[in-house]
C-alpha cells in the first residue's frame, strides 16, 4: 500500500541577484506503508527541502502530495499526523523530560491519566525509564535525541520524518541510536522517511531509498538493488563503489589506458562509458593456481591488509590501481610485490554507456 505519493513537486529558491537559484523537482515518488525510506545525497541537494515539503513546513510551487488517497498538499502541518525529528533535539529547556513529552499530548487534549500511561510506555521504548524529572541540560546528546524521539512517537504519527538525527552524536552513540530506531520501526510498524548523507547509514537502516543530486532523484530502489546496478557513475561513486573507469569498447574489449576487459559483447563496440568493477567481484589467484582460471588480468600487489576476515588488496594492473576484497584463506599467503592473476566473472561487470543507459554485460 502506498502511504505517501509525491507527484510533480517543484520548489524554487530564486536568489535576489539571480546568481544562485535552486530548483527541487520530484516527478514521482512513492513511499510504501511501513517503509524505512532514505533520502540520500550530498550537501545542498535538497533533502531537507523535500522533507519539509512532506511535513508541510514548506509549500511547493506546484505539484501534489497524497497520504494514502488523501490530497494533503494544502493541509496544515499539525493536521497531517506526521512527526518530525531534526538534527538538534529542540527540547523546551525549562521543561523536564515528562513535560517535554506531555506537551504534544496536552495540545491534543489527551487526559493526564492517559498521558501518563502513554509516556511511561514510550519512555520504556526509547530506554529512558526513570528520566522523567530530568531537565534537558542534565542529559547527554543521545539521551536528548531519545526524548525528541519519544515526543514524536507518543503522538503515534502515521509517518515519522527524521533529518540527519544522529549526525551530531559520536560514533558509538550513533550505532546505539541506529539500533534503537530499527527496533522502534519494527515495533511501531510505522513509515519512516530519513535524511542522511551517510552511505553507511543507508545500508544499515533503509529498505528503500532515493539518491538525490541537484534537486532531482537520480535513482530509487533498495540499497542492495542500487548497489548492484547503479544507474550512473555519480551514484556508483556516491555509494563508494570502487574501480570505475571511463573508456571505450572496441572489438568487444573495454579499453582504458592499458587496462583491457573483454566484455564478449559486440553490441557495445564503439561506445564510450564507465565500467564498474566491484572489489568483491574479483578473485586474486596465485600464479601456480591458474589451471581453471577464466577471465582476468595480471597485476602486482601494491598493498594487502587484513580486516575482519577479509583481505583488502590494491593491485597495480598496467599502472591502474584496482581494489579487491576477498575472504581470507589461512592456507594462501600473499605478499606485496607479488605477481598475481585477478580473475573476474563477466556477469558481475557493468558497463554504463555515455547516454546513461546501463547494460549488464
Ligand atoms: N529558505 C531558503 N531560501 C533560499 N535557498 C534555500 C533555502 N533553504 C535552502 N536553500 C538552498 O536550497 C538548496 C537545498 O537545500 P537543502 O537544505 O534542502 O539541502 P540538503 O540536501 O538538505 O543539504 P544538507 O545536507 O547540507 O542539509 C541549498 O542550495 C540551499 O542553500
Amino acid at each position: 500500500m502506498i502511504k505517501l505519493h509525491l507527484k510533480n513537486i517543484k520548489k524554487e529558491y530564486i536568489s535576489s541577484n539571480k546568481d544562485f537559484n535552486f530548483f527541487l523537482e520530484i516527478d514521482d515518488l512513492k513511499i510504501r506503508k511501513g517503509d524505512f525510506f532514505g533520502l540520500i545525497g550530498s550537501s545542498g541537494c535538497g533533502k531537507t527541502t523535500l522533507l519539509k515539503i512532506i511535513a508541510g513546513l514548506i509549500v511547493p510551487n506546484r505539484g501534489n502530495l497524497y497520504m494514502e488517497d488523501r490530497d494533503i498538499t494544502n493541509i496544515a502541518p499539525e493536521k497531517r499526523n506526521i512527526g518530525m525529528i531534526f538534527q538538534e533535539p529542540l527540547l523546551f529547556p525549562h521543561m523536564n523530560v515528562f513535560e517535554n513529552i506531555y506537551f504534544g499530548l496536552k495540545m491534543k487534549k489527551i487526559s493526564k491519566k492517559d498521558s501518563i500511561e502513554k509516556i511511561n510506555k514510550v519512555l520504556e521504548s526509547v530506554g529512558l525509564k526513570g528520566f522523567e524529572n530530568k531537565y534537558p541540560h542534565e542529559l547527554s546528546g543521545g539521551q536528548k535525541q531519545r526524548v525528541s524521539l519519544a515526543r514524536a512517537l507518543v503522538l503515534k504519527p502515521e509517518i515519522l520524518l527524521m533529518d540527519e538525527p544522529f549526525s551530531a552524536l559520536d560514533p558509538k552513540l550513533r550505532d546505539e541510536m541506529r539500533e534503537l530506531i530499527l527496533r522502534i520501526h519494527k515495533k511501531y510498524k510505522m513509515t519512516i522517511v530519513f535524511v542522511t548523507h551517510d552511505k553507511e547509514e543507508a545500508f544499515i537502516l533503509f529498505n528503500r531509498m532515493a539518491i538525490m543530486k541537484e534537486g532531482k532523484i537520480l535513482q530509487k530502489g533498495s540499497p542492495k538493488e542500487i548497489y548492484e546496478k547503479p544507474l550512473d557513475t555519480y551514484v556508483a561513486n556516491f555509494l563508494g563503489i570502487k574501480n570505475t573507469f571511463y573508456g571505450r569498447v572496441e572489438d568487444d574489449i573495454f579499453k582504458y589506458e592499458n587496462l583491457k576487459i573483454n566484455l564478449k559483447d559486440s553490441s557495445l563496440n564503439g561506445f564510450y562509458g564507465n565500467i564498474i568493477l566491484k572489489p568483491e567481484c574479483f578473485e586474486v589467484k596465485k600464479m601456480y593456481n591458474l589451471k581453471n582460471a577464466l577471465n582476468g588480468f595480471y597485476g602486482i600487489i601494491k598493498d594487502c591488509s587484513f580486516r575482519q576476515g577479509f583481505l583488502f588488496f590494491k593491485i597495480d594492473v598496467k599502472s591502474n590501481e584496482i581494489e579487491v576484497v576477498q575472504k581470507f584463506n589461512l592456507d594462501i599467503e600473499f605478499e606485496v610485490g607479488e605477481r598475481v592473476f585477478v580473475e573476474y566473472d563477466i556477469k558481475n561487470i557493468y558497463f554504463i554507456k555515455d547516454d546513461m543507459e546501463e547494460l549488464k554485460c
